[in-house]
């Protein structure tokens, strides 16, 4: 229901300097004059201004000092009247004035529902709205600039201005449906086969940014593989700064497979770090090497330790398909006890005295750029709905040229340029949007 106010603490729980509580609604000022007092009656207070209340329950005891500010419809993050609180970040103070607001008469407010308003209101359109979660969840510079360029609109633009290039196309041959004596020109087929081919590009290009937004959104899956006791646990520790994993001398350490995520160079990595890869009898430690092989089947990069400083003869070395060879990193570690001549290629390392890790994160960079088609300058990167959404247009688009070249009637032609229209509109959620709003709002914080 969008006419109700919704109330919910917008910061982490736990104790802190300041929380901040919003409420968004028609009655959001009613809901907050039960709960705020100052001197005088909230409406009267100017807007977009910080105001010092006190905050009290409904039986009048005082709960928090606070800074109230009042955001007037339609100039507000939502579109609707919203009160913000800002208190004391105690727990039990921060849940006892959400609980006064409720008691007010608030409802408290469902994962993202203030953004979810704020997309119903017209404020931002769905890549946007998606946006803003994407900017909560970076965890590395280039994914923050990502983010802000689709907060921005860079997308929504990008699906409006396909739109405008295909609607003047739609346009010209639905004047051919009124006049069925009459067939589309040469001149004017070509040139309308161009206009698709122009979307075509721009929509390849927009797809092609989807393997960039996946690494960017999730980061890039990197398995650190390799016989037992080489130092795979020391170089996730190395490449972490801190203690993360067991390392001991004892082969057969880690059994479990650990992850962190770490940033190289503005790229997020989620690290693996793995069972040493040997024949072995013991149950556990099978089970270890078995997910393992798993995780280097889904692998966008193999870090793959050796020891170094034994000749590769007596290294026994991973195993990947043909396909992953291109991902592997070949690692030689334990440099610091010499490395051994017959080696060649791979990164020299030394995880204990601290040696070649700014080749290797050099190293890193280059090959995730080359097998996620990243682009540092180019920080569109769209994520997997809008994948769906622009791979269906361009199959819409390819079926109308198709169906223009081959002279079929101009109904049929129509019929999958307006679908692909459909389809942009979906991109942007101006259609269809009422089964994934669900989908996309569930998974925000309560708050935001
Ligand atoms: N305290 C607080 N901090 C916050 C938010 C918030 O809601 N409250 N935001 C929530 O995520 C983000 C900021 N986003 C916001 C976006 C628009 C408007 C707003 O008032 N827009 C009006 C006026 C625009 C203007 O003055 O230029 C509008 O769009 O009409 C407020 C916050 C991050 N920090
Ligand atoms: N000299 C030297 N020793 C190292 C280096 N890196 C790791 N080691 C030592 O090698 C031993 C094994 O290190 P780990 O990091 O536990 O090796 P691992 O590959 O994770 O071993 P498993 O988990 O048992 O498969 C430890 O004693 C480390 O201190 C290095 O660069 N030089
Ligand atoms: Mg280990």
């Amino acid at each position: 229901m969008l006419h109700d106010t919704i109330a919910a603490i917008s910061t982490a729980l736990g104790e802190a300097a300041i929380s901040v509580l919003r409420v968004t609604g028609p009655q959001a000022l009613e809901v907050a004059q039960k709960v705020f007092h100052t001197a005088r009656d909230l409406v009267s207070l100017p807007a977009r201004q910080a105001h010092l209340v006190t905050a009290r329950d409904a039986d009048g005891t005082t709960l928090d000092q606070g800074l109230l500010l009042i955001f007037c419809a339609p100039s507000s993050y939502t579109g609707e009247d919203v009160v913000e609180f800002q208190g004391h970040g105690g727990l039990l103070v921060t849940q006892k004035l959400l609980e006064s607001l409720l008691a007010a008469g608030a409802r408290a407010a469902e994962p993202g529902e203030f953004t979810q308003r704020a997309f119903l209101n017209g404020k931002m359109d769905l890549t946007q709205a998606e946006a803003v979660m994407d900017l909560i969840h970076a965890q590395s510079t280039l994914a923050l600039k990502a983010a802000h360029e689709q907060l921005g609109g860079a997308i929504g633009k990008e699906a409006m201005a396909l739109k405008e290039e295909l609607l003047p196309v739609l346009a010209h041959v639905e004047a051919y449906i009124d006049f069925p004596e009459e067939d589309i020109s040469p001149d004017t087929g070509a040139s309308l086969v161009a206009k698709m081919d122009l979307v075509l590009e721009r929509a390849s290009r927009l797809i092609a940014t989807s393997e960039q937004g996946r690494i960017l959104r999730h980061g890039a899956r990197t398995v650190i593989c390799g016989e037992p006791n080489v130092g795979k646990s020391s170089l996730l520790n190395l490449l972490l700064g801190f203690e993360r994993a067991i390392v001991s001398p004892t082969a057969g350490t880690t059994r479990d497979t650990i992850e962190e995520i770490i940033q190289v160079h503005g790229i997020p990595l989620r690290l693996v770090d793995t069972a040493g890869l040997r024949s072995s009898q013991d149950e556990i430690e099978r089970v270890g090497i078995e997910r393992t092989q798993r995780e280097l089947e889904r692998a966008d990069l193999i870090l793959e330790v050796v020891d170094g400083s034994l000749p590769p003869s007596a290294a026994q070395r991973v195993s990947l398909p043909p396909q992953a060879e291109a991902r592997r990193i070949l690692i030689l570690n334990k440099a610091d006890q010499g490395l051994h001549p017959d080696w060649a290629g791979g990164v020299p390392l030394s995880c204990t005295a601290n040696v070649g890790v700014e080749t290797l994160r050099d190293a890193i960079r280059t090959l995730i750029m080359n097998v996620g088609s990243m682009q540092a300058d180019h920080p569109i990167a769209i994520n997997a709905r809008h994948k769906i959404c622009f791979e269906r247009i361009v199959s819409q688009v390819q079926a109308a040229r198709v169906a223009l070249i081959d002279g079929a009637a101009p109904e049929y032609v129509a019929l999958d340029l307006r679908e692909a229209l459909q389809s942009l509109g979906e991109v942007v959620g101006v259609v269809d949007v009422e089964q994934i709003l669900d989908v996309i709002f569930s998974s925000f914080c309560i708050g935001k």
